[in-house]
């Protein structure tokens, strides 16, 4: 397992650094490429990241923003990460976005999958930029502790590009992308923030089951470049 540490003073002084990282890999996959694919978490660690970002002077028409997972809610809550999305990152200059979110209206979690497998299935492959965050209780993504199908989730041989997962600690029913989807990302950053989750962070790098914290499937991913780990107090 290879991580990269960044340590910052501040949030602020963080969402700054990581911000400038990803505009400068998108703008690389755009000059290579053609367009880019950006895959961000939902919570509340990413905002200030992404009122950065939604700054920078890329060409973001040629960028689709991804979500990493998503509550399987409308965008009309406030617990959707695709409205925290399209409220604090595609707005300046990165409103020329497109965001492919996740929720179907009328659809409960588990019948959108098919679907949403289909069309995140057919994306390019690796994504540019990926961007994770961590619960305390060690998930990423939506890979929770005693998930209903955490197994294939971070199963690196799932050949599914979406999954429907329940779990205790997740609140609603959630849409994640499978670990093989975004273990592969050219620059995989993990955003953390605060003592608490530095603590859970250097558990999570011990040795020990990645049931009881499904974000060491993600560290213990073969990958040629190491997890870049951003965290400040
Ligand atoms: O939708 C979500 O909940 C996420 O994508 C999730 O994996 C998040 O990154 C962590 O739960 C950290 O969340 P906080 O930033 O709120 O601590």
């Amino acid at each position: 397992m290879t991580i990269k540490r960044h340590d910052y003073p501040t949030r602020d002084a963080l969402a700054e650094a990581l911000a400038g990282g990803i505009a400068a890999v998108l703008a690389g996959g755009i000059a290579t490429q053609g367009s880019a694919v950006l895959a961000v978490s939902g919570g509340s660690t990413p905002k200030l990241l992404f009122r950065h970002l939604a700054s920078t002077d890329i060409d973001w028409s040629r960028v689709t923003v991804v979500l990493v997972d998503e509550r399987w809610v409308p965008e009309t809550s406030d617990r959707s990460n695709a409205a925290l999305v399209r409220d604090n990152l595609l707005r300046d200059r990165a409103s020329a976005a497109h965001l492919e979110p996740f929720y179907i209206e009328g659809l409960d979690a588990l019948e959108a999958v098919g679907e949403l497998s289909q069309k995140f299935g057919a994306f390019q492959r690796p994504f540019d930029v990926v961007i994770l965050g961590m619960g305390t209780d060690g998930h990423t993504a939506s890979f929770f502790p005693g998930g209903n199908r955490l197994a294939a989730a971070i199963d690196p041989a799932n050949p599914e590009a979406v999954i429907a997962i329940e779990a205790p600690g997740a609140g609603e029913p959630r849409i994640t992308l499978t670990l093989s989807r975004l273990a592969d990302a050219r620059f995989l950053a993990l955003h953390i923030e605060g003592e608490e989750k530095q603590v859970v962070l250097e558990r999570a790098l011990e040795d020990g089951p990645v049931e009881d914290m499904p974000v060491r499937a993600m560290l213990r991913a073969p990958r040629q470049e190491p997890i870049q780990v951003f965290w400040a107090p």
